[in-house]
């Protein structure tokens, strides 16, 4: 099995030829071409997946003119090989977009090493640029996460926003219900008419009918003037109706009402109103068991219930953490105005972490460390700042890496090992199956658990 294709761009017939050989020994399928137009032409028939590129090359034998050329070559990766004397070429190089640069004569086993770095790198590179892909596609752009439980709620998503029906949405608290409701809206009918949001919790309950409802001038002491409710700014559009569980009985009563005749008086009022609403409601309380216990209507749950969808806790679904540090971390660097990123031992923490708040506390927690970490990085010492409980000695599971690698690389490396193993776990270890799960080849998969030196 080849490691990979690598094209070999040097006007040294003798280096051509020994650098093929240590090439094909360490596993990959080598092309060679002994300047630039043989080059092009190689490359339309193989495809290979990196070039190693002398800039000195016939016919005229001019570096400025291999760097000139280089950008038809760096859609995949370019490791220039240069002479000493040409260390500020090579460096021009890497600013036009090649990798990295090695000075001749060229030492095999570091040839090796910044070769599979660039092959890994910029395999990680494309797998992002897909999830990234599939993440924004649709309306559902929002909704970061790749976990089963999360493409499913965006496949049903898709399926139900366009119809009128009745949405409860259970799961919970900071699940993204909300979020999950707002999507809802927007790929629907109705998106270009308001979204409508009431905490029904929030709004105290002798109040809560008049901003649902509105009012007439003279219901009440201080109603000097007519004034429509939340229920007449969502016309036409949605209203979404958070935390139901928590709206008191006498209301439940009257909304009841609006579901069934599409039709109100606001408070004080005479005049029926006719209203044209999508519901959308949402609660992270166990509707069922309030029924049971007298605290919500029976018959409105039944109204409100139409199609129920249900977040999962993140814990549930560790596999979309890494996505959605990766999303908040680019929300954070836009908002300070500098890159904002998590060392390594800091994402191992926040990997390995359980978050009872769900992605709320996932997000609130990135967000309080970023705002005392210094120069954008955020690392353990930071976190142990506001969260004194933590430390190094704490993550187990995961290795730090060395350095300071990037997080977008191992943010990837995480996720693929998790989507993996689950795919493996759900596939009972038959390899095929579960690469048809994850969308891969068979061979495609082999290499990720070789790389990752899995045992499943
Ligand atoms: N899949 C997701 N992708 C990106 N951000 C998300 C996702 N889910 C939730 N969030 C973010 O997490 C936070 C909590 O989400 P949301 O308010 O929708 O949760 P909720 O389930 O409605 O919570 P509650 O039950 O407490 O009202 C918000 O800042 C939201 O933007």
């Amino acid at each position: 099995m080849s490691n990979g294709k690598i094209l070999l761009v040097d006007d040294e017939p003798a280096f051509r030829q020994l650098a093929q050989s240590w090439l094909n020994q360490s596993g990959y399928q080598v092309e060679t071409a002994a300047d630039l137009s043989n080059a092009r032409s190689k490359l339309a028939s193989f495809d290979a997946d990196l070039i190693l590129l002398d800039l000195s090359l016939p016919p005229q034998f001019d570096p400025q003119h291999t760097l000139e050329a280089l950008a038809d070559f760096t859609s995949r990766p370019v490791i220039i090989l240069t002479g000493h004397a040409e260390r500020q070429l090579a460096l021009d190089a890497i600013a036009r977009g090649a990798w990295d640069f090695i000075a001749k004569p060229v030492d095999p086993d570091l040839l090796a090493v910044v070769i599979k770095r660039a092959l890994n790198k910029h395999q990680l590179d494309n797998e992002l640029k897909q999830l990234k892909q599939r993440v924004s596609a649709g309306g559902t752009g929002r909704l970061i996460g790749v976990s089963a439980a999360m493409d499913a709620m965006r496949t049903l998503i898709q399926r139900i926003a366009p119809t009128d029906v009745r949405v409860l949405v259970t799961g919970p608290s900071g699940t993204g219900k909300e979020v999950i409701s707002r999507a809802l809206h927007e790929l629907s009918q109705r998106s270009d008419k308001p979204f409508v949001s009431v905490h029904c919790g929030a709004i105290p309950a002798d109040l809560l009918e008049s901003e649902l409802f509105g009012y007439v001038k003279g219901a009440f002491t201080g109603a000097d003037k007519d004034r429509p409710g939340l229920l007449k700014l969502a016309d036409s559009g949605t209203l979404f109706l958070d935390e139901i569980g928590e709206m008191p009985l006498p209301m439940q009563v009257k909304l009841l009402r609006v579901l069934q005749e599409g039709t109100y008086f606001p408070v004080g009022g005479r005049e029926q109103h006719k209203i044209d609403i999508r519901l959308i409601s949402a609660t992270n309380a166990n509707l069922p068991d309030l029924v049971k216990k007298g605290l919500f209507r029976e018959d409105l749950y039944y109204r409100i219930k139409g199609i129920t969808l249900e977040t999962q806790a993140l814990s549930e679904r560790s596999q979309d953490i890494p996505l959605l540090l990766q999303f908040f971390l680019e929300q954070l660097s836009k908002q300070h105005g500098q890159a904002v990123r998590l060392d390594s031992m800091a994402l191992s923490w926040f990997l390995q972490r359980d978050w009872p708040g769900n992605i709320r506390e996932l997000k609130n927690t990135l967000e309080s460390v970023a705002a005392v970490a210094q120069d954008g990085v955020i690392s353990m010492a930071d976190i142990s700042l506001l969260h004194p409980d933590a430390s190094a000695a704490q993550l187990q599971n995961l290795q730090p890496q060395q350095g300071d690698s990037l997080l977008l690389d191992e943010a990837v490396q995480a996720l693929e090992i998790r989507l993996i193993k689950q795919a493996m776990q759900q596939s009972s270890g038959n390899k095929s199956k579960a690469a048809r799960l994850l969308g891969l080849s068979r061979q495609g998969l082999l290499k990720k658990i070789d790389r990752y030196q899995l045992a499943v």
